[in-house]
């Protein structure tokens, strides 16, 4: 008998329980009682959904009120100081690390988020040193375990392995100079091993370790570690399934049979070749095999046949008891149901599973492996060979011009005409004082705006209605920059429902989903558009809003667009093309647009790549091919224009060390990075590499609803131009304040419009 798993599963609620519930929380509206039961509520019902769908083993434990990494930096007492001693209870602090607390004379910033691996998903560093002092503060997998008891005893808790757990923490301020997380791995393991036994004492057959860090480089030089982690941790532990996903495991897989583990399990995904090499390094063991054959990064339809065809090959070469099949990593990066779409047309529907269908699919999948003569799994499985029929079908259209076009870009349509140094003479003419203020582009989506875009959804305002509501937002966010006295404006984006989704709406070859919500972080959750088929656009996208922004204000105007790369990597893309087609296609979209709002008199234009970083391949050997397509493409985009047309874009992250040729190669005029919570590691990065073009490092979090004093941001500017030449460097928020409020919005760019007065008359 093959049994089928579900790694993970998204914890946001089918109909967003868990954002509303928290938010409430934050906003003084619920009680702790109130989030709890929610929270209860959304996991009984995620697991009652997984039980009749008939898969095996239900997780446990990877449930989370904002964060998995935060969670288990919380119960392992991995708390920062900072958020020690300031009289919050334990959620507060929680909430603390998340999100940062200024209230009743308590300040304390938020830790840093980073993407998790190559996703979206946001995480919480957890920070460590010497004294971190680990101990299990609770037993998240325990108490779901039991949770779930009543329902369903084979569930399987999920816990962040220990190896990947410390390769992703950080060294916190404090530390001794050199000191690398893992050399805690002693002090840590015992509370491991804490844990584990709890849960073989609670009746735990299974756990899930966790270790993505496998399938990466740096995955390599753990090996030791890995091993001596592992052989103490098995004795006391449940059977414990080591789960890699999201990409190759290349050589480790040589140390897995070295680890008494229980089982591994493979992203066949991502990596289905690997599957050879995982046989061979098991063979000879007992460990068991789980085969991720269920994406859990697409939201297409699994083909039955070929997934089966790798099932078939494991069960043959290990027997059946010893395989599981599985999904190919958690299900957090898709959508819960697609139960919940009304306007996606049949034909649509028929191509795509989301979150809860893919457990019907592994379920499925492992019964027709296991020999089920069961007349629903042969309906299932004629079912979807016609599905995939239908789809390759449709796939075998193409818009011909778009190809071709794609087929005749010329080498010089990537360069601009001349270098920066004289393109900067010509952009004099914006007329920008020393160390410009500016903001990335977004103002808070306010309740108003969000309720007008819905009335518009309903028909409850017309177009015009809507159009007139949107241009006094503009008006008063334009009205707002001028009286604090920012130099280079935005128009605020309160058009856009989201910075993705209102492009992929504009364009050909896109689908959308009502609620089709993915967590990108915390409460933040975002519904990425589909391609479906070639791009293009249908006609200017942001151009009427710029030009009416402009027309308002004689201080310049930046047009805000989103960038090839993000809008692919935030999307869910087409399988059966390859990213770079993809990626070519909406480049030259964006290439128009950006030549429209030059001609439309809109002088300064960014267009904002946050996206590239975290599309890097998990493995440096696939690191040139995608950078060099990625960065052609926003080349392609943004190359069209005059000299004295200024060029921005914009990156949330700080993490430059390995990709900075290529940033510099995409030569934009101006590029705005996220830099508040780095240290100046990242400015010397800039230095060492001899940047040359402009600079806007973030000075202030813009994740977090606090409002950076004054003298922090003159802190930060003074230590930046220690570095930085004075005549390259923007001053600007570390990202756009779409999340943010009004009140701390103002309240901190006050802030920052005076940090800069202040660096001019001190650096004149
Ligand atoms: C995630 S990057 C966001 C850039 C966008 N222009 C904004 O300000 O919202
Ligand atoms: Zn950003």
């Amino acid at each position: 008998m093959v049994h089928s798993s579900v790694l993970g599963f998204p914890r946001i609620g089918a109909n967003r329980e868990i954002k509303k519930v928290v938010e409430a929380y934050w906003a003084g509206k619920v009680s702790a009682e109130e989030v709890t039961k929610t929270a209860a509520e959304v996991r009984m019902s995620n697991w009652t959904e997984l039980k009749q769908r008939g898969v095996t083993y239900l997780p446990v434990g990877d449930f989370s009120l904002y964060d998995h990494v935060l969670d288990h930096s919380a119960a392992f007492n991995a708390i920062p100081k900072r958020y020690q001693g300031q009289g919050l209870n334990a959620l507060d602090t929680y909430f603390a690390m998340a999100r940062g607390h200024q209230a009743n004379g308590v300040d304390v910033p938020a830790g840093e988020m980073k993407k998790w691996f190559d996703s979206n998903y946001h995480f919480l560093v957890p920070e460590l040193d010497e004294t971190t002092d680990f101990k299990l503060n609770y037993n998240k997998a325990l108490e779901e375990y039991n949770e779930v008891k009543a329902l369903d005893k084979d569930s399987r808790p999920v816990v962040l392995g220990p190896i990947t757990f410390l390769a992703l923490a950080k060294a916190t301020k404090e530390a001794r100079e050199g000191f690398q997380p893992i050399s805690l791995l002693p002090k840590l393991l015992p509370v491991y091993k804490q844990l584990l036994s709890e849960l073989k004492a609670g009746g735990a057959s299974w756990v899930q370790l966790d270790e993505p860090i496998l399938v990466t480089d740096l995955g390599a030089s753990f090996e030791s570690q890995f091993v001596s982690a592992y052989q103490e941790l098995v004795p006391v532990s449940p059977n414990i399934m080591l789960a890699t996903y999201y990409g190759r495991l290349e050589s480790n897989v040589n140390f897995l049979n070295k680890l008494p583990v229980a089982g591994v399990h493979i992203d066949l995904d991502r990596a289905p070749q690997q599957l050879d090499s995982a046989i061979a390094a098991l063979s000879s063991t007992q460990i068991g095999l789980s085969l991720g054959v269920v994406s859990g990064r697409s939201i297409w339809k699994t083909d039955f046949q070929a997934a089966l065809k790798l099932v078939e090959k494991a069960t043959s070469a290990l027997g059946p008891e010893r395989v599981v099949v599985s999904t190919s990593t958690t299900l957090l990066h898709i959508p819960v149901t697609l139960a919940n779409e009304n306007k996606l047309t049949e034909e649509q529907k028929d191509w795509f599973s989301f979150a809860l269908e893919k457990a019907s699919e592994v379920a499925t999948i492992a019964a027709a492996a296991s020999g089920s003569q069961d007349a629903k799994v042969s309906a299932a499985l004629e079912a979807n060979r016609t599905s995939i029929a239908k789809r390759r079908e449709f796939e075998k259209n193409s818009d011909d011009s778009i190809r071709k076009r794609v087929a005749s870009i010329r080498p010089e349509d990537y360069e601009r005409k001349n270098p920066f140094s004289v393109r900067r003479e010509a952009q004099k003419k914006l007329n920008l004082p020393k160390f410009p203020t500016t903001t990335i582009g977004s103002f808070p989506q306010t309740k108003e705006i969000r309720q007008a875009r819905a009335k518009l959804g309903k028909n409850e305002l017309s177009e015009v209605e809507y159009e007139e509501f949107i241009k006094k937002e503009i008006e008063s966010a334009v009205r707002f920059q001028e009286r604090i006295g920012l130099d280079l404006l935005v128009h605020g984006e309160p058009e856009r429902n989201d910075m993705v989704q209102y492009f992929g709406e504009r364009l050909n070859g896109f689908v959308f989903t009502q609620n089709a919500w993915v967590q990108s972080y915390g409460s933040r959750y975002v519904r990425p558009p589909i391609v479906v088929s070639d791009v293009s656009r249908k006609g200017p996208i942001t151009v009427q809003w710029s030009r009416y922004a402009q027309s308002l204000t004689s201080k310049p105007m930046k047009g805000m667009l989103t960038g090839p790369v993000t809008i692919l990597n935030w999307s869910f893309p087409r399988v059966d093309i390859s990213r770079e087609l993809q990626a070519q296609q909406l480049a030259l979209a964006l290439r128009d647009e950006v030549i429209d709002l030059e001609a439309a008199g809109i002088k300064a234009i960014q267009v904002d790549e946050p996206a590239i970083r975290e599309g890097l391949p998990l493995r440096r050997a696939d690191w040139d091919a995608y950078l060099g397509w990625a960065g052609n493409t926003f080349k392609l985009a943004t190359a069209g224009v005059k000299n004295e047309t200024q060029t921005h874009s914009h990156f949330c992250y700080s993490d430059f060390d390995d990709i900075f040729p290529q940033i510099q190669r995409l030569d934009a005029d101006v590029i705005s990075i996220e830099a508040s919570k780095s240290d100046l590691k990242l400015i010397k990065t800039f230095k060492r590499y001899g940047y040359s073009n402009s600079i806007g490092p973030g000075v202030y979090d813009v994740h977090s609803p606090r409002v950076p004093p004054t003298e922090e941001i003159k802190e930060r500017l003074k230590a930046m131009l220690e570095h930085l030449d004075q005549s390259l460097l923007f001053v600007n928020p570390d990202c756009g304040l779409k999340t943010r409020g009004w009140k701390e919005t103002e309240a901190s760019l006050v802030n920052l419009v005076n940090a800069a007065r202040w660096a001019r008359e001190n650096y004149a």
